[in-house]
């Protein structure tokens, strides 16, 4: 065995194939020979995609038997399963080296590498699962494919099952979490949403900077939040890492991968309402996200009903919207780059926005530049009647719709994508939607609008048309239970919430009435309502008047 700084070879077996093994900087590789020393197939894998490394032979599934025989050592890496190779399972390859001495050597070296290499690895992280996320398969899912990659790769996690939502983020707003490397989600974008809350929430009150005011610039988060997925749409997840496998998903959280995103913080007045990472959508995905509700009982597919349910309601609403452009010099909606981790654009957008940070790995620990989004350009206004207005920080990808809502969003730009689909036919309104599931270009249809934003404000023409009670009258009556919003969002009002509460003792003094009316009338509805409701990663906002504002972590 040749031992160089970081160079390592000797002949190993691999069954009863003879094979040459290289420890060579970054990259450990094992090159078949034939009898005659020549050397035939390679393969290569990177220290950064070494899960672990064991004495003997050890397999993981169906369960974990090390048998130690003096000269075997198992490999554990990351393989790429589909031709894409977005799919990822664990990799496990056996060596038999011609000594003992030579085994542990290895071993040694392997370990060594992989400590000097992967510091960005977790080593302890808390787990939170939602039991009745998606198909309510969240603990199969974290006990049978999960947690025996975590056990492997030597990070111990401990497990919160949650039993009432928000369990997660006060848990995370509150709790001692000393010692945690990471947050992990088990479950669908709600899920993470109160993971995201919790995070961003106690960094800023660790900070002492105030949410409620719009104009604030946030501090960024140290801790990381990781996504199992298995909830119902999967988005952050899919338009992260591009498939919605939890096996592929423990793995990037295992060898410490980690991806900026942007986020979009949505304030009425001067009150933080929520801050979203996927949709943000008003008429349309609002309307499917209230009627769904109803339909819980039925997992995933909640939505495709509720879609059809609401796509036969043919409804428009009006509306006005501001937007602030982004730079379109940097980037366009409309072009067709798929964004991806280590995407260009991105980190352009990293050094413009915080012009002292080196690389992705200080993404977390830097002060944020300040600077001013007003002092940025003019505000644009559209009025009109729209089918949907949607609002996305991503693509939005996910399985319903493998490009997503923008498919040329970027994943941490510090811009969001608006999207407005004006009042159309029914089958114009349908060719739209169906092209979610195409190739065909979405925005290429005249009654659509899509542009590269850096804040919206969206509000209701003040005509008269709308009076208060209406207003208050649609956000209540799509809810089968209105307590349940307002106890959601109660937490984030704290500051502002004087207004917010007012509302709330008047929602409760109508509540009786409204009792028996219903918002979804179906495509017999003699009196369609007014206005919408606004969908915030599956989460129905308080809020018609609101103003949005896309910020980078
Ligand atoms: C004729 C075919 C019509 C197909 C329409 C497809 C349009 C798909 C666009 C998907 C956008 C997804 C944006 C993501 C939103 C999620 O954050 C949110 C909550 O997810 P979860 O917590 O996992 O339940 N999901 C939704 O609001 C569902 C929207 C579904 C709309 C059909
Ligand atoms: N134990 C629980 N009981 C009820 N609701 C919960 C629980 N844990 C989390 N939630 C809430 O369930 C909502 C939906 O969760 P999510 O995991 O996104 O599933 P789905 O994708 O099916 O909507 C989230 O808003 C979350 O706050
Ligand atoms: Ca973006």
């Amino acid at each position: 065995m040749e031992i160089e700084s970081v160079r390592v070879e000797s002949s190993v077996w691999v069954g009863k194939k003879r094979f040459r093994a290289l420890l060579s900087g970054w990259y450990f590789s094992w090159t078949e020979l034939d009898k005659k020393n020549r050397e035939k197939k390679t393969i290569s894998v990177p220290i950064g995609e070494v899960v672990a490394v064991a004495e003997g032979r050890v397999e993981i599934q169906p369960q974990k038997k090390a048998e130690d025989t003096d000269r075997d050592f198992t490999l554990f890496y990351v393989k790429r399963r589909s031709s894409g190779g977005r799919i990822w399972t664990l990799g496990r390859t056996q060596f038999c080296c011609p000594s003992r001495d030579l085994r542990d050597q290895w071993v040694a070296q392997l370990k060594t590498a992989l400590k000097t290499h992967c510091s960005s690895r977790p080593h302890r992280l808390l787990v939170f699962i939602n039991p009745y996320g998606g198909k309510k398969r969240g603990k199969e899912i974290y006990l049978s494919l999960v947690a025996p990659l975590f056990e492997l790769a030597g990070i111990s996690s401990h497990v919160v099952v949650t039993e009432r939502a928000n369990q997660a983020r006060d848990h995370i707003l509150k709790k001692d979490l000393t010692g945690f490397d990471g947050v992990i989600c088990v479950g669908g974008d709600g899920m993470f949403s109160e993971l995201l809350h919790g995070v961003i929430g106690r960094t800023q009150q660790e900070a002492g900077i105030s949410e409620h005011d719009p104009t604030v610039m946030l501090q960024p988060c140290d801790l990381h939040i990781g996504i199992i997925p298995a909830g119902s749409t999967d988005c952050v997840c899919f338009a992260t890492v591009g498939v919605n496998d939890p096996v592929t998903s423990a793995l990037h959280i295992v060898i410490g991968d980690s991806q900026p995103l942007d986020v979009c913080s949505v304030h009425h007045q001067s009150t933080l309402v929520r801050y979203s990472v996927s949709l943000v959508g008003y008429g349309f995905y609002g309307d499917v996200l209230a009627e769904s509700e109803r339909h819980r009982w039925m997992g995933p597919l909640r939505y495709d009903y509720s879609g059809c349910l609401v796509y036969l309601c043919n409804r428009s609403y009006r509306g006005i919207v501001q937007y602030l452009p982004a730079d379109p010099q940097i980037s366009s909606p409309r072009d067709s780059t798929r964004c991806l981790s280590g995407c260009r654009v991105c980190s352009e957008s990293t050094e413009r926005l915080f012009p002292h940070s080196d690389s992705c790995s200080s993404l977390y620990s830097r002060q944020l530049s300040q600077y001013s989004i007003e002092s940025e350009g003019e505000w644009i206004s559209v009025e009109g009647r729209f089918r949907c207005v949607s609002l996305t920080c991503i693509s939005s990808s996910c399985p319903r719709s493998p490009k997503g809502l923008s498919p040329s969003a970027h994943l941490a730009d510090g811009t969001g994508d608006l999207i407005l689909v004006r009042d159309t036919n029914p089958l114009g309104f349908l060719t739209y939607l169906h092209r979610h599931t195409t190739t065909q270009d979405q925005f290429d249809l005249p009654f659509v609008e899509v542009h590269r934003v850096k804040a919206v404000r969206f509000s209701l023409p003040p005509d008269g048309d709308y009076d208060d009670e209406e207003r208050e009258q649609s956000i209540s009556e799509v809810l089968e239970d209105p307590e349940k919003l307002c106890e959601s969002d109660i937490e984030f009002s704290k500051d502002g919430s004087q207004q917010y509460l007012a509302e709330r003792q008047k929602e409760q003094e109508m509540k009786d009435e409204r009792k028996k009316r219903e918002f979804f009338c179906g495509p017999c509805c003699s009196k369609p309502p007014a206005v919408s409701v606004w969908n915030c990663d599956g989460e129905i906002l308080p809020y018609t008047e609101i103003s949005c504002r896309f910020k980078y972590f």
